[in-house]
């Protein structure tokens, strides 16, 4: 993908008798491959922001380019994840997992196969003809990550695709989702609450301030934490001053708004 930048934008929700201001003059670069987290307090404008880059927002001012392309007239290929799966119950993991295939008008037998490779690497190859409610959560959530690999994406857009799961299955998903936009060098956004989690999966984290959202600041990831501490490891880095800093500044944040 082409770097994505956001030039200047703002949002403000529109109804009858209020405006509400979601968002102010978030200027953003991101690199080709980087792996980006948004932090910050709840309601500050996380999710509008993400839906913005996807282009299912336009915002009020300012705008989004991709490679000096404005959004809506790049070819580029956007994933999104959420916190809920989406999976169709009616539909088998196979047919799930290539629907996006066919709404883009791209599926054949060569993309199928790909979908389905990516299901074996991902641990569900003997799933595919189980229906949703036939796995756990878990299991659900790294379908919808199958569902969105399968699309070939240049960017993922990542909302809080973790929160709902449990401690365990939470870490392995983080770790393999990590793992596999690493080595596929994906360009990805994730919305996040989780201070660990967006230190251990990113290469720089965007703290946001309360509402309207602002860039408050932006925090470098030093590589060498991510090359040489196991995932979990990370996590928990209560101790390592990346942590403690981000915390102070969101507590300090919270106390201010
Ligand atoms: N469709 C809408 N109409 C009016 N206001 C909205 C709409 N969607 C969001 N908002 C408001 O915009 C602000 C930002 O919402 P948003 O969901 O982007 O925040 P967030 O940071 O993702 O929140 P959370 O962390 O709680 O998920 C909030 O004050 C919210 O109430």
């Amino acid at each position: 993908m082409s770097t994505l930048q956001l030039h200047d934008v703002s949002m403000a929700y529109l109804s009858k008798h209020e405006a509400t201001l979601a968002l102010e003059s978030i200027s953003l670069t991101v690199q080709d491959g980087e792996f980006l987290s948004i932090l910050g307090p709840s309601g500050c404008g996380k999710t509008t922001l993400l839906s913005i880059i996807a282009g299912l927002l336009s915002p009020t001012s300012g705008h989004v380019t991709i490679g000096n392309q404005d959004l809506k007239q790049t070819k580029a290929n956007i994933g999104y994840m959420l916190q809920q799966d989406y999976l169709f119950p009616w539909r088998t993991i196979q047919d799930n997992i290539t629907l996006g295939q066919k709404i883009r008008g791209t599926y054949s037998q060569t993309a199928k196969n790909e979908a389905l490779k990516w299901l074996d690497q991902l641990g569900l190859a003997d799933k595919k003809n189980l229906y949703p409610n036939q796995l756990s959560g878990g299991m659900r959530q790294r379908v919808a990550l199958v569902r969105m690999l399968a699309t070939n994406p240049t960017l993922m857009l990542l909302d809080e695709p973790f929160s709902a799961l449990d401690y365990q299955t939470k870490l392995k998903l983080e770790d393999l989702v990590f793992q596999t936009l690493k080595s596929e060098e994906k360009t990805a956004i994730l919305v996040t609450h989780d201070i660990g989690e967006a230190i251990a999966m990113s290469d720089r984290v965007v703290l946001l301030s309360p509402r309207p959202g602002r860039i408050h600041r932006i925090f470098e990831i030093p590589t060498e934490i991510a090359s040489t501490l196991p995932f979990e490891a990370r996590q928990h880095m209560h101790y390592n001053d990346q942590f403690q800093i981000i915390w102070k500044e969101m507590e300090s944040l919270a106390t201010t708004s």
